[in-house]
C-alpha cells in the first residue's frame, strides 16, 4: 500500500513525486511518457529548436558585425536527435531522482479503477491518496477535410526529419506564433491562417504590434479572421474561396484534456466542464484524490504545474501551503524579440478599480540592446498612491528572464519604489526595468 500515487509523470506529476517522498511519504508513479508534453513534445523541443532558428537568424545579419558568412545547409535530422539527446537527458534526471527518492516508477498507461486503485499493466497498484497529473493534448478542430489529410500537430512536428518548403499553421495563439518562429528562420515558408480577429488575443496590444511587424519581416503571411470551410490535401479554403497552400500542415487550435477519469469517479469539473475542480490545496471533491497541472486549467504551463505539485504533495503530506499565485506567473512568447508578462494588463487593472498608472522604457536607447541590435521595451503597471506593482510586459532579447526580476521584487511586496533603488549592471536590458521605474518616479533616466 502507497501513500500517494501519481498517474502521469509529467512536469506537474514527477515535481509532486518528488516532494511528498522527500516529505516521508511512500510513493508510486505510473505514467507511459515520463517528461509528458513539456519534455517530449513542448518546452523542451520548442527551445531546443529556437537555438537553430536564432542562431540562423544572427548568421544572416553577421554582415553588420563585419561578418562574411551564410548558412548553406540545414540538416533537421542533426536537429531532432540533438533535441531527443537533451529530452533523453532529461528523462534519465527525473529517473535518477525517484530512484535517489525510493519512488517506484511503473512506466505504462495507468487505468485507474476506484480511488485507491490504480492497474498499470500487470501490476494492480494500492494507495492511500491519488494524485491526477495526466495532462493534456491537442485539441484538434474538426474542419471539413481534415480526416482525409496527413496534418500535424505538436505531438509530431518535432518528428520531422526534412523540412517542408511550405507550412501552414491553423491557429494564431501563443503555440501557433512560437512555431512560426521556430520554422521561417530555418527557410520555411510559413503561413498562419487564424480564426480569430487577430493573433496573439491574450498578448498585450504593443507587444502583439513588435511580433507582427518581425513576423512580416521574417516572410510570415498572417491571415486572421479566416473562416476555414474545407481542408484539402495540398489547401486550406475559406468561405471567401481563397485557398493557402501547403507541403506541410500544423493544426494548432488549442489543448484538451481527457475527462474520462474525473467522468469515472464522478469528479466535480469547472464552470465550463473542460477541467477537474480543485480547491486550494489541489484537493478534488473526493478527499483522497488530488488534481495538478493541465488537468486542472489555469494557464497550462509547466512552471504552473510543477508549482502546483510540489503544493499538492505538501498539503497530501500534512503540511499545506497557500496555492499558486497565478497572478505572478510569467506568461511568454518564444518569439523573438521575445515577449514576457505577468499579473494585470492595463485594461484588466482599470476594470479591478486601480488609479492605474502605466511606465514605459524603450529599449532603442539601451546600450546593451544597441550592442545586439534586438528592440523592445519594458512597460511596469502600477497603482499611483502606493506605487504597487500590478503587472508588467518586457519584449526584447531575453525578456523571459528578465522579467523575472520584476515578479521576485513583486514577489517580496516590494513596490515601483524598490525597483528604481534597484542597482542595475551596465550595460544590460534588465537597467530598462530600472529606468520605467523611474519614469514612473519622474525621475530622470540616463541609460
Ligand atoms: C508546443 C508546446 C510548447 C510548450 N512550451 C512551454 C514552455 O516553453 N514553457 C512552459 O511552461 N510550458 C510550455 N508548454 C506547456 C507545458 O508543456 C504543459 O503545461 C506541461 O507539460 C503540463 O504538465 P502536466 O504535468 O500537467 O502534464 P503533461 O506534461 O501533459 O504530462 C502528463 C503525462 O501523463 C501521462 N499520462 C496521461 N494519462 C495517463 C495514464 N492514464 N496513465 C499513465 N500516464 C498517463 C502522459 O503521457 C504524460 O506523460 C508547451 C506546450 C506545448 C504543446
Ligand atoms: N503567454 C503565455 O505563456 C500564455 C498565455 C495564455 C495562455 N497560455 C497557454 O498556452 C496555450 C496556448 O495554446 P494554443 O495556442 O494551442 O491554444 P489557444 O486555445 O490559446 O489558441 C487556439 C488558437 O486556435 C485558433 N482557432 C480555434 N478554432 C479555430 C477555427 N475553427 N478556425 C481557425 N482558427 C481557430 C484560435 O483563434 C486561437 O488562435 C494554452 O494552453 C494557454 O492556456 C500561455
Amino acid at each position: 500500500m502507497y501513500d500517494l500515487i501519481v498517474v502521469g509523470a509529467g512536469p506537474g506529476g514527477y515535481t509532486a513525486a518528488i516532494r511528498a517522498a522527500e516529505l516521508g511519504l511512500k510513493v508510486g508513479v505510473v505514467s507511459d511518457n515520463i517528461g509528458g508534453t513539456c519534455i517530449n513534445n513542448g518546452c523542451i523541443p520548442t527551445t531546443a529548436y529556437l537555438e537553430a532558428s536564432r542562431l540562423s537568424s544572427k548568421i544572416g545579419q553577421a554582415a553588420e558585425l563585419g561578418i562574411t558568412t551564410r548558412v548553406e545547409k540545414f540538416d533537421l535530422q542533426v536537429l531532432k536527435e540533438r533535441k531527443d539527446q537533451i529530452s533523453m537527458q532529461l528523462q534519465m534526471g527525473i529517473r535518477s531522482l525517484f530512484k535517489r527518492y525510493r519512488i517506484d516508477f511503473i512506466e505504462e498507461h495507468g487505468m485507474v479503477k476506484d480511488s485507491q486503485t490504480v492497474l498499470a499493466g500487470e501490476k494492480k497498484l494500492k494507495s492511500k491518496k491519488m494524485l491526477l497529473a495526466t495532462g493534456s493534448r491537442p485539441k484538434v478542430v474538426p474542419f471539413k477535410g481534415l480526416d482525409q489529410v496527413n496534418y500535424l500537430t505538436t505531438e509530431d512536428i518535432f518528428s520531422l526529419t526534412e523540412l517542408p518548403d511550405k507550412l501552414t499553421i491553423i491557429g494564431g495563439d501563443v503555440f501557433a506564433v512560437d512555431m512560426a518562429f521556430v520554422f521561417a528562420p530555418l527557410g520555411v515558408k510559413v503561413t498562419v491562417v487564424d480564426g480569430a480577429p487577430d493573433i496573439l488575443g491574450t498578448e498585450d496590444p504593443d507587444a502583439r504590434e513588435v511580433i507582427k511587424n518581425e513576423l512580416q519581416n521574417m516572410g510570415v503571411e498572417v491571415h486572421s479572421g479566416v473562416k476555414i470551410s474545407e481542408i484539402k490535401t495540398d489547401r486550406v479554403l475559406n468561405d471567401q474561396g481563397k485557398s493557402f497552400e501547403f507541403d506541410k500542415l500544423l493544426v494548432v487550435t488549442g489543448r484538451q484534456v481527457d475527462l474520462a477519469v474525473a467522468e469515472f469517479l464522478d469528479l466535480k469539473l469547472d464552470e465550463k466542464k473542460r477541467h477537474i475542480k480543485v480547491d486550494r490545496h489541489y484537493q478534488t471533491n473526493l478527499e483522497n484524490v488530488y488534481a495538478v497541472g493541465d488537468l486542472i486549467g489555469g494557464y497550462m504551463l509547466a512552471g504552473e504545474a510543477m508549482a502546483e505539485g510540489m503544493k499538492a504533495a505538501a498539503a497530501i503530506a500534512d503540511h499545506p501551503e497557500p496555492p499558486v499565485d497565478r497572478n505572478l506567473l510569467p506568461l511568454f512568447l518564444h518569439t523573438e524579440p521575445e515577449v514576457a508578462h505577468f499579473g494585470y494588463s492595463e485594461k484588466k487593472a482599470a476594470e479591478e478599480g486601480y488609479d492605474v498608472q502605466t511606465s514605459l522604457s524603450s529599449l532603442a536607447a539601451n546600450g546593451r540592446n544597441l550592442t545586439s541590435g534586438g528592440q523592445g521595451f519594458v512597460k511596469i503597471i502600477s497603482e499611483k498612491k502606493y506605487h504597487q506593482i500590478l503587472g508588467a510586459v518586457v519584449v526584447g532579447p531575453d525578456a523571459i528572464e528578465t522579467l523575472h526580476t520584476i515578479i521576485a521584487v513583486v514577489q517580496c511586496e516590494g513596490t515601483v519604489d524598490e525597483l528604481s533603488d534597484t542597482l542595475f549592471a551596465h550595460p544590460t536590458y534588465s537597467e530598462a526595468i530600472n529606468d520605467a521605474a523611474r519614469v514612473f518616479l519622474g525621475k530622470s533616466t540616463n541609460k
